[in-house]
């Protein structure tokens, strides 16, 4: 029997995606996926700033209240909070209760940057709307799918287990929703189709899915290893922690804030935005050069690390801010790799479009592919099967 859907029904979720210094925010209409409302609030805990996180959520609820949809609005379903870490616990999206918070809050450590904010993101949404369903989903639970084979890191086995050091890989919610996308663009069941995500925000990383299926990723057990980005560093050899401590007579904290805060771009040629990148390499700085090469070569080595874990690749997929819009960056990355079945159409590639679209020729044997990422319509539709189920 099938049930018609009640028109009166509350069928609005609101996602909140806490950061480091900002907040995301996009309500959405679940019956037609709508976006009513949507912002950020940046620079939180700058000057100039709003103080804190507590305060950055009060704005949002009252920036909503202004728009007419404020969260006290009994269309509302649910809440949906992204979360960056959930450890080995957490492998689908979960309904918070006090217990699941615990959880979350014992997962701090493995996610410092993270998982802190998201916290103070569900104790506010919770007082405000004590009544409604809050849900988190992970960044992580995308990835729980990685066979042990990638998922460990060859060190003392009883030390990686007592401390939970293994790779849990990040931005899940992405690498989910382009896989899925990338699929649907070329037409095909997303089980017969093996994609190489390549997602390049701030924070970037590449994962390989095989018929819908994370089977590596780049990040591991935090969001600092793996390609190059806009701060942080990437993969680099652990002894430079230790040359760091013993030569440079540096402490934890400082080497952790240079590895994450001031390494990447950043710390390459003092910008961790392409534009401005694109822009210097444009005036003959050598620095931005630098920077950007270094960037591309890492991506090439985990697009040719990831052919090899999959065997078969279908598609190659650019997504995030310098993904989607960094025709260059697609290029340079992609340059040289015939050999690979890899053959972008430098036409298309060009073109600026918004929505998903081949850039490769009718010739290549790999789809490449930019495929917009949508994180808060993943999460509203995991927040919105969860509440109503
Ligand atoms: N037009 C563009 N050309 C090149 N890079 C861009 C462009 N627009 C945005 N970016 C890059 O995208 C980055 C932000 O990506 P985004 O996915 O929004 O990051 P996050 O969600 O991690 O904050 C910027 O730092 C910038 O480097
Ligand atoms: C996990 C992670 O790196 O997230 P972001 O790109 O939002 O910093
Ligand atoms: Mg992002």
């Amino acid at each position: 029997m099938t049930t018609q859907a009640d028109p009166t029904a509350p069928n609005r979720v609101l996602v909140l995606n806490s950061g480091s210094s900002s907040v995301k925010y996009q309500l959405l209409d679940m019956g037609d996926h709508g976006r009513l409302a949507s912002g950020l609030v940046e620079r939180i805990g700058e000057e100039g700033g709003v103080a804190d996180h507590g305060e950055a959520l009060r704005q949002v609820a009252r920036r909503l209240a202004d728009q007419g949809v404020g969260l006290d609005s009994p269309a509302l379903a649910a809440i949906g909070h992204r979360v960056v870490h959930g450890g080995t616990r957490f492998t689908e999206p979960t309904v918070i209760t006090d217990e699941v918070l615990a959880e979350i809050e014992k997962l701090v450590p493995l996610a410092p940057l993270h998982n802190p904010a998201n916290i103070t993101g569900i104790k506010v949404a919770r007082e405000l709307r004590p009544d409604l369903p809050q849900v988190a989903v992970f960044d992580t639970a995308f990835h729980s799918t990685l066979p042990e084979a990638a998922a460990r890191y060859a060190i003392d086995a009883a030390t990686a287990d007592r401390f939970g050091i293994r790779r849990y890989g990040f931005h899940g919610t992405s690498h989910a929703y382009v896989s899925r996308a990338t699929a649907e663009l070329l037409g095909r069941p997303v089980a017969e189709v093996n994609t190489i995500v390549l997602h390049l925000g701030n924070g970037a990383s590449a994962s390989a899915v095989r018929g819908g299926v994370c089977v590596d990723t780049s990040m591991g057990l935090t969001p600092l290893e793996g390609l190059v980005m806009g701060t942080r560093s990437g993969d680099i050899d652990p002894a430079v922690v230790f040359h760091l401590q013993r030569v440079g007579g540096m402490g934890t904290e400082e080497i952790d804030t240079l590895l994450n805060k001031r390494s990447g771009l950043l710390g390459l040629c003092g910008a961790n935005d392409m534009r401005e990148i694109g822009r210097r390499i444009g005036e003959g700085d050598r620095d931005a050069r630098l920077a950007f090469d270094v960037y591309v070569h890492r991506l090439r080595r985990y697009v040719g690390a990831f052919t090899a874990v999959l065997g078969r690749v279908d598609a190659i997929a650019f997504t995030a801010g310098v993904g989607e819009n960094s025709a260059a960056v697609r290029a340079a990355a992609m340059s040289g790799l015939e050999h690979l079945g890899i053959e972008l159409d430098p036409v298309h590639n060009a073109v600026r479009a918004s929505g998903p679209r081949v850039v490769s020729t009718a010739a290549s044997r790999v789809a490449v592919a930019v495929v917009p990422t949508d994180e808060e319509l993943e999460i509203a539709r995991d927040t919105y099967a969860l509440a109503r189920s």
